[in-house]
């Protein structure tokens, strides 16, 4: 944990690539020995560099190793001012969270499954009944009407 802390503006100063630090999740980290190392590139950390990265490195999903590399370049906590920039995004609870919401999700598809199959068989059920009936003729060959009608549903 980091006890040194640091306002916005003295972190604003850190903006280069030899002297590049940003700020995630309230905590200031030192990248400018990672910025060559980053895999998704050193323009992203340049770009953010001196300023809050909370929302850009959240919106990549960053993996827990990231997370970890991460904080091994901690150098200080945040002393935030009125009128900082605030990030939208909030802190992670956790690492890889599940939000919980996710059953949820998974019903909307069962629901969705099951809906599909009771239409399918419904149809089916509704435009493939067919009749199945011997036609009764009389002498001359003339047709009568039908004997042993039978639903035939085609499942
Ligand atoms: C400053 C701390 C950062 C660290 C320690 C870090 C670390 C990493 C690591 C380890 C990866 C590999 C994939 C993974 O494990 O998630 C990665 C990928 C990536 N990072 Fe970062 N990152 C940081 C900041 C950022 C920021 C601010 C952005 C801004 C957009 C960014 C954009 C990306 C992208 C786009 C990839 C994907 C690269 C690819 O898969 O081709 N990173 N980062």
């Amino acid at each position: 944990m980091a006890t040194k802390e640091l306002t916005y503006d003295e972190v604003s100063d850190h903006n280069t690539k030899k002297n590049l630090y940003v700020v995630i999740h309230d905590q200031v980290y030192d990248v400018s020995n990672f910025v060559d190392e980053h895999p998704g590139g050193d323009e992203v950390l340049l770009d953010v560099g001196g300023l809050d990265a909370t929302e850009a490195f959240e919106d990549v999903g960053h993996s827990d190793e990231a997370r970890e590399i991460l904080s091994g370049h901690l150098v200080a906590k945040l002393k935030r001012k009125p009128g900082d920039p605030i990030p939208k995004v909030a802190p992670p609870a956790g690492t890889t969270t599940t939000s919980p919401d996710a059953g949820f999700g998974v019903g909307i598809y069962a629901l969705i499954l099951i809906g599909g199959l009771v239409a399918f068989f419904g149809y089916r059920a509704v435009w493939c009944c067919e009749v199945d009936a011997d036609v009764v003729m009389d002498d001359r060959g003339v047709s009568r009407g039908f004997q042993d009608m039978d639903e035939v549903f085609c499942f």
